[in-house]
Parts: C-alpha cells; structure tokens; sequence
C-alpha cells in the first residue's frame, strides 16, 4: 500500500507519524510545495523507525507529483489552519484553490486513488473535489467524524468518571463549531446508554464541549489541532488497507440518503478496500433529523461560495 499525504505542516507530518507507526503501509510519500519541508519532515520520521519500530518507508518531496504516481490512498492536508476567533469556514478562499488543485494533480498521477479531504472547510472541500474530479464518490472521503468522534468520547469518559475503552459514542452531520451532530441519545458505555448515568444537562454541556473541540485547542495552542486528526486519518487509512469494513462517520456524497441531496456531510460510513463501501442508515431520533437538517443548511451555506 502506497500512500501519499499532502502538506507536510501540523496534520500531514501527523498522518504520515501514524500511518508508520502502526505498520501497514509500504510507503508514504510526503508532498509540501515549500522547497525542503517536506523531504526535512519525511527524514526527522524516518530517523524515528528504529525507535518506534516500524518499516514503512518515508519519502518527502517539493511539489513532485511524479513521485506519488501510483498511490492507493491520498491525504489531502495542504493548505491554511484557523486562528484562535476564527470560523472554519473562512478558509475556504485560499483552501478551495489549493484543494482544486491538489486533487487534479493527484488524479492524474494516481488515477485509481483513494482520497481522503482533510482541509477546512472540510465537508465543502469534499464536495468541491467531487464538483471538479471524475473519481466515482465512493472514492472521495472527507475526514471530520472520525475525529469528532474521538473527541466526544473523551468528553464522555470525562463526564462519567470512566475509561474511554468504557465509552462508545458517534458525532454525525457538518464538521463545523455549530453543526455537529453527537448523538447522545445513542452513546453507551458497556452497552448501556449514558443517558442512564448523566443528567440531561450534563449530556448537554458534553455536546458543546464536543461541538466546540476544535476552536477550543485552537484558543490554546494559536493554530488547530493535529495529533487526533492525525490519528483519525490513520484509522481511515488503515481501515482501507486492510479492508476492514470498519464504520466511521465520514462526510460522503448523499443522494437521498439521510433526506439530503448533492451535499457532502459526515454520515456513518463503512470504510473498505474500495473506499467507501456502504453508507449506514441509523434510525435518527425526530430532535436529531432536525439537528442534521439545520446542520445540511450550514453546509450548503458554505458550499455556495464555491466558485464551480
Ligand atoms: N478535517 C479535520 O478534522 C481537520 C482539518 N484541519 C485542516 O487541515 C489543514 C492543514 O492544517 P495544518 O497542518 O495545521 O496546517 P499547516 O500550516 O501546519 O500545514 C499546511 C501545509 O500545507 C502546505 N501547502 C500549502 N499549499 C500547498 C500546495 N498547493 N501544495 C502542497 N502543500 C501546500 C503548506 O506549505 C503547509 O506546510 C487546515 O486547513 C486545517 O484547517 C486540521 C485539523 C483537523
Ligand atoms: O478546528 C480546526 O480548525 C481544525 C479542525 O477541523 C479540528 O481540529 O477539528
């Protein structure tokens, strides 16, 4: 499995990070369009191999697309973070033109690719590959869920005293500060549903705090996050390689499912060798329909200042 990962800033050095370390892939080459980064990045990485044993082999390049010819999975990472006070959303001027971009020239040299949108605004980045690439849509995954995700069930573990391994839980709808969608009424720990555990107002401070995840590091590190989105990539990632039909929400193109049409926006999805394989159809509670609903509307919002 050869993989490539665009932008090799904050989250591309981390996706590259943990993809080596747990050891699946063959190869991972690193692209930034800044002369040196990159190759820089991939070697402080690989001078970490025999200490973290692993033997997944990094390489880095300036703007070289050549060199990621024949990649199975793509990592879309370049472009610019929010600051602290900032709204994902107003990224997208400069983001769109280097996501256009970066996935045309993907493409053309792995025409069989996988890729996976990490760049803000995440869900119209998505959409916007899908807009202006021929990749069928089980091909294009936009990475929010996944991390979203993660980061409800550390407010969980934390809301209930409890381990994380304790907790299961799932964060739906748009990757933004207000439109996320964690779905409390279905999150458990040891199968039972917390709601058994947590008062209605807890249960409510656990969602903005999770809706909040990313704004809230950004106000304590001056840029956003990138270890759990590294990771989260990496549990993409791997579930592909080893086709392991492994369910995350991830934002997908929707045509009809959910009530929603022509609009990518994070959905559970099980993630296989193909990509996409299924996206999973969940019974959503009437309060929940209508929070993914308002969610849609800030996506198209968004997607709308797309110049296609
Ligand atoms: N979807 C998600 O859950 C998350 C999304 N993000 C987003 O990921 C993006 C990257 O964040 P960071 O890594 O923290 O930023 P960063 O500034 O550390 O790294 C971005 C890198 O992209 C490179 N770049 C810019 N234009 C390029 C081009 N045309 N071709 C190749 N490389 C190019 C830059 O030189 C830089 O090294 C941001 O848009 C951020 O908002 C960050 C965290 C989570
Ligand atoms: O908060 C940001 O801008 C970066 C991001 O998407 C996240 O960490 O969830």
């Amino acid at each position: 499995m050869k993989v490539t990962v665009v932008g090799a800033g904050a989250v591309g050095a981390s996706c590259a990070e943990y993809i080596a370390i747990k050891n699946f892939a063959s190869e991972v080459v690193v692209l930034d369009i800044k002369e040196g980064f990159a190759e820089g990045k991939a070697m402080d990485l690989m001078q970490t191999a025999s200490l973290n044993g692993f033997d997944t082999k990094i390489t880095g390049v300036t703007n070289d697309y050549s060199k990621t010819a024949g990649s199975d999975v793509a990592i879309i990472t370049s472009g610019i973070p929010r600051k602290p006070g900032m709204t994902r959303e107003e990224l997208i001027g400069i983001n769109a033109g280097i996501v256009k971009t970066v996935s045309s020239n993907l493409i053309e040299h792995s025409p069989n690719v996988i890729l996976i949108v990490v760049s803000n605004p995440m869900d119209t980045m998505t959409y916007l590959v899908h807009k202006t690439t021929d990749l069928p849509k089980n091909r294009i995954i936009g990475m929010g869920g996944a991390l979203d995700s993660a980061r409800f069930k550390y407010r969980l573990a934390e809301a209930l005293e409890a381990p994380i391994s304790d907790v299961d839980g799932m964060v739906i709808g748009g990757h933004s500060d207000t439109g996320m969608v964690p779905l409390t009424a279905h999150a458990t720990r040891n199968s039972i549903k917390v709601s058994e555990f947590l008062s209605e107002d807890r249960l409510a401070q656990v969602s903005e705090d999770t809706k909040v995840g990313g704004a809230t590091l950004t106000k304590l590190l001056g840029t956003s996050a990138w270890y759990a989105p590294g990771a989260a990539v990496s549990s993409m990632v791997q579930a592909i390689a080893c086709d392991q039909k492994k369910m995350f929400p991830c934002s997908a193109f929707l045509e009809g499912e959910y009530g929603l049409n022509d609009i990518c926006i994070g959905v559970p999805v099980l993630l296989g060798k193909n990509g996409i394989e299924k996206i999973v159809k969940i019974d959503l509670a009437d309060a929940e329909k209508a929070k993914m609903k308002e969610s849609a509307e800030g996506v198209r919002k968004t997607n709308s200042l797309l110049a296609l």
